[in-house]
């Protein structure tokens, strides 16, 4: 075991009704919106296939070039009421925004720089009016910071010199003012998401992280960080020399998804784009667009895994959703509006993952949900409890597809029996657990 004083600042499990209410949300809304959104994934009429608001990078555009893009930046489409309600559609409970990426221009009037949208034709804060609206629909809203600011000229990848040194200590300064600013300025904010922490320099700021976690939470007791914000001071991120968590959910799922249990031991989030690899607005997406079924079965999955999912959209400059964002908020919505309830409060059923699919469960109740994602060939779906469990009643979420039966193949292993299935959609069964064995599970009738 290290000495590691600059590690967690919160228990790894936090049981605050916060924290408990992230947990519950389970499904976010991720928005990538700046000024990459203008050039779209072209620049001087190349195409980049890269991630487009990383365009300045792949292009190689001098900032003074790319800072110009605020002189065009005025999003006339912007109806933040409009995203909210179509979140509430989707049925995402909480929503990240960029408030600043890696580009350094903030969406809001910053008092510790011009690179903002004050200084764009559309002058207006951006951001007050998205948490309103969002907090009205009853949506939590999270901000995304990145602390590597391509603007910023204290900004350094890595301390090489005393005039590094001094420069990132100024920087320091300005990332904890932009901060404390953005939550003085929008108080309902629920927590942060911090990315763009990956440089040397910042792996060697272990203790001030450790530190700026603490004056954020001081600011507002219950906010919730991501462990990508974290670095300790030996330079070890997400979780310390000891492997302690950082922050308050592990944030290295991106674009990728946890295939087992291991990851049960602290809370977590997955966010993921709809194209292979963009999160700001690409003009043409390229390669394989997830469909909304895809996206639903990760979602499902994080949550049989005790996890969040925050699913990214990526709107234009103008600030209107393309066609293929608004199919989503469609399809996922209808499927939230009947399955939801196997997604909100859930989690970890603790039963043997079948091929079929997903088991979910609020945690305490005696309902566990069966998301099939996969009809087997045989149309049964096979279950594995543990010796002290059996099935009381079996019956399906919302509208029945066929005639379901039960059938025990073997000590506290059935067979749910589908009639014939016709659905596009992954489907839900509640089965009901009790301890003690009744055979009324076997020959009662099926509801259907
Ligand atoms: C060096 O590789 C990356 C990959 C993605 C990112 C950013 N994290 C995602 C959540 C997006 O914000 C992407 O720009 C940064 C660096």
């Amino acid at each position: 075991k290290k000495e590691v004083q600059y590690g967690p600042v919160s228990p790894e499990k936090r049981t605050d009704p916060a924290m408990e209410k992230w947990r519950d949300n389970r499904f976010g809304q991720f928005i990538h919106w700046g000024l990459y959104a203008i050039p779209a994934g072209y620049w001087k009429g190349k195409y980049y296939k890269g991630a487009a608001e990383w365009l300045k990078s792949w292009a190689k555009v001098p900032m003074n070039e790319w800072a110009k893009l605020a002189e065009e930046f005025n999003p006339e489409q912007y109806d933040p009421e409009e995203w909210a309600s179509m979140a509430k559609q989707m049925g995402a409970r909480y929503v990240v925004l960029t408030t600043k990426h890696h580009e350094g221009f903030c969406l809001w009037p910053s008092q510790y720089t011009d690179f903002d949208i004050s200084n764009t034709p559309y002058q207006k804060d951006l951001l007050k009016p998205f948490v309103e609206a969002y907090n009205k629909a009853g949506i939590d809203v999270y901000f995304y910071y990145s602390v590597l600011d391509w603007y910023h000229p204290d900004w350094r990848y890595a301390l090489k010199s005393e005039e590094d040194k001094q420069a990132f200590e100024r920087f320091k300064t300005f990332t904890k003012n932009q901060l404390s600013e953005l939550i003085e300025r929008y108080p309902s904010v629920k927590g942060f998401w911090f990315d763009g922490t990956w440089d040397a320099s910042w792996k060697a700021s272990g203790q001030f992280s450790y530190e700026l976690e603490k004056h954020m939470k001081q600011l507002k007791p219950g906010l919730i960080i991501n462990s990508r914000m974290r670095a300790d001071e030996w330079g070890s991120r997400h979780f310390d020399s000891n492997g302690q968590m950082m922050g308050d959910y592990a944030s290295g799922w991106e674009r990728k998804l946890p295939t087992d249990t291991s990851v049960l031991h602290n809370d977590w989030e997955a966010c993921m784009t709809v194209p292979e690899n963009q999160w700001g607005y690409h003009k043409n997406w390229e390669g394989h667009v997830k469909t909304p079924t895809e996206l639903i079965e990760m979602m499902v999955r994080c949550t049989a895994l005790s996890g969040n999912f925050l699913l990214n959209f990526g709107p234009k400059e103008d600030g209107s959703i393309r066609e293929e964002e608004q199919l989503l908020v469609k399809e996922i919505g209808n499927w939230m509006e009947q399955y939801g309830n196997a997604i909100y409060n859930c989690a970890y059923a603790g039963l043997e993952k079948q091929d079929w699919g997903y088991f979910t469960r609020e945690p305490g109740s005696k309902t566990v949900n069966m998301v099939v994602c996969n009809i087997p060939v045989n149309k049964a779906l096979r279950i594995q409890l543990p010796k002290n469990l059996f099935i009381q009643h079996y019956e399906y979420m919302g509208k029945p597809l066929s005639k379901l039966t039960l059938e025990e193949i073997g000590k506290n292993e059935y067979f749910i029996h589908l009639g014939k299935v016709k659905t596009k959609q992954p489907f839900v069964i509640n089965i009901q657990l009790t301890s003690e064995k009744t055979d009324n599970g076997l020959y009662q009738k099926a509801k259907t």
